[in-house]
């Protein structure tokens, strides 16, 4: 089990070079499978990643295997899996379009298809963290600012979300679910960006019957309870 779940996190990490998603070290992948949670060492260059370097901890972050530190983002990660059910798979990079809309603090508009096939609403900026949450712990207070952003947000119809000032973390059933969904992330930031630079405004969101029509033959049901959007 612990083999293949490591297999699994190496593989979906080894997608983020793939689809052109990092740059150098940056962003990382995990998979969650009962009280365990693989993920990528901190600070190794994808081309030097082994299966064998992917760490194995507890829910609370005790290293159970692995001969090198676990990602400096654990703590976020582990705070998602603590707080949302449905998800068993995380993705972080710096992924260039998604990345500019966290560092303008602005959240990605439902404008096309693309984005409602994957994601069903805007997807959202969180608040900036504090300086407390910043000197208390950043990862964790990460991790938490993400679920507080979801209080009213059903993250199983909306796999992704912006931390301001720094990049997307996006989920799934798992790790190459998530990777899956940093991908189509990335293309609608790009999309929507330039919408918006062609509109000059906006851009204009899609809408809820479209988005409605789009989501739920994808995915059967409606997840999402906000209002009209
Ligand atoms: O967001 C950050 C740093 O700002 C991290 O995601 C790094 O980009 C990757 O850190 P490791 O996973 O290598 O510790």
């Amino acid at each position: 089990m612990r083999d293949e779940l490591k297999q699994r996190v190496y593989e979906a990490n080894m997608l983020l070079p793939k689809y052109g998603l990092i740059t150098f070290t940056w962003g990382n992948v995990s998979e969650r499978e009962g009280d365990i949670v693989a993920i990528k060492p901190s600070g190794v260059e994808y081309d030097m990643l082994r299966q064998e370097d992917i760490v194995l901890v507890d829910l609370e972050g005790k290293v159970l295997e692995g001969a090198l530190h676990p990602s400096s983002d654990l703590d976020t990660h582990l705070e998602l899996y603590r707080n949302f059910e449905s998800i068993s798979g995380i993705t972080h990079t710096h992924s260039e379009w998604a990345t500019a809309w966290a560092q303008a603090g602005l959240d990605i508009p439902a404008c096309g298809t693309t984005h409602a096939d994957y994601i069903y609403g805007d997807v959202p900026c969180t608040r900036g963290l504090t300086s407390d949450e910043i000197r208390e712990d950043y990862e964790l207070n990460t991790g938490r600012v993400i679920v507080e952003t979801f209080r009213e947000l059903d993250a199983a119809a909306i796999p992704c979300v912006l931390v301001k000032n720094h990049g997307p973390f996006t989920w799934g059933k798992s790790a190459a679910e998530s990777v899956h969904n940093a991908v189509v992330l990335e293309q609608a930031a790009k999309m929507a960006f330039v919408a918006r630079e062609l509109q000059g405004s906006g851009p204009e969101r899609i809408s809820q019957s479209l988005l409605d029509k789009h989501y739920l033959r994808k995915h059967g049901k409606n997840a999402y309870y906000g209002q009209e959007r």
